[in-house]
């Protein structure tokens, strides 16, 4: 029987964990430091508060959330790669304001209204259902409470996309190859990051999801994208 996206997924995170990290940046010329730094700027995350990052992997974004909160705050990584986990295991030790579970991005493991933010990172391409990923972020988040997500993204600006599309299917395989010893598995970004939707049908996914005042902002000509929405206020 043929396996389901979840599974294939699934499969794919367990098998790269230990080179992910390495991978992050040879696959993104490091590009995704800046994305990441600069998607943190514009949150400006409040000290003290409580943050969820959803599809954690190996915890770079989850570590970033708890340096923003200190001490006094509190953050949750979720992820359902055992092995991710484990790798994020280690780097989270410093960090006594976090705690890294295992659970599904598509049945939440919280109460409603619970987090001050809730995040995405490079995650939201990989879920067998984008909107309902985003309705049970949106209902974790406390009102007022904002829900971010930074992912791949369709470049408007023409020629740019035919360019993605050709580095993301011959390039980075390859790059996968040599780096990290798994073509395969380095061919599933391709396959994401093509069925992805663009920046303004993603903006109108977090609408139909319950988010308002929904804002985004392109990164390297549309290689990436931030979008920002929040829950109303009741
Ligand atoms: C590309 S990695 C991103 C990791 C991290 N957020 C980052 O920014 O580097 C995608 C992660 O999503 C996780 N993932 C995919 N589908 C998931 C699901 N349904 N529930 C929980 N985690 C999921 C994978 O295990 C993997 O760790």
């Amino acid at each position: 029987m043929a396996k389901t996206k979840a599974e294939h997924v699934h499969e794919v995170f367990e098998s790269i964990s230990d080179n992910y990290d390495k991978m992050n940046g040879v696959i993104s010329f490091q590009m995704h430091i800046g994305w990441r730094n600069d998607t943190m700027k514009h949150m400006a995350v409040k000290p003290g508060s409580k943050a969820l990052d959803v599809c954690c992997g190996t915890a770079d974004w989850t570590i970033a959330l708890a340096e923003a909160v200190g001490e006094s705050g509190e953050v949750k990584g979720l992820d359902f790669s055992q092995n991710m986990l484990k790798v994020g295991e280690k780097k989270v030790q410093p960090y006594p304001q976090i705690e890294l579970i295992h659970g599904n991005a598509m049945e939440l493991p919280f109460p409603d209204d619970t987090f001050d933010y809730v995040t995405i990172g490079f995650g939201l391409r990989n879920v067998p259902d984008y909107l309902q990923v985003l309705k049970e972020m949106h209902r974790v988040v406390k009102p007022g409470g904002m829900v971010v997500c930074l992912e791949t993204s369709q470049s408007e600006i023409p020629g740019y996309r035919q360019l993605f599309r050709f580095y993301f299917k011959y390039i980075m395989p390859i790059f996968g190859k040599i780096f990290a010893k798994s073509y395969k598995e380095y061919s599933w970004l391709q396959e994401s990051a093509n069925d992805f939707p663009g920046m303004k049908k993603l903006a109108a996914l977090f609408e139909q999801a319950g988010l308002e005042k929904v804002t985004y902002k392109a990164y390297s000509g549309g290689a990436a994208a931030m979008h920002i929405g929040f829950k109303k206020i009741r």
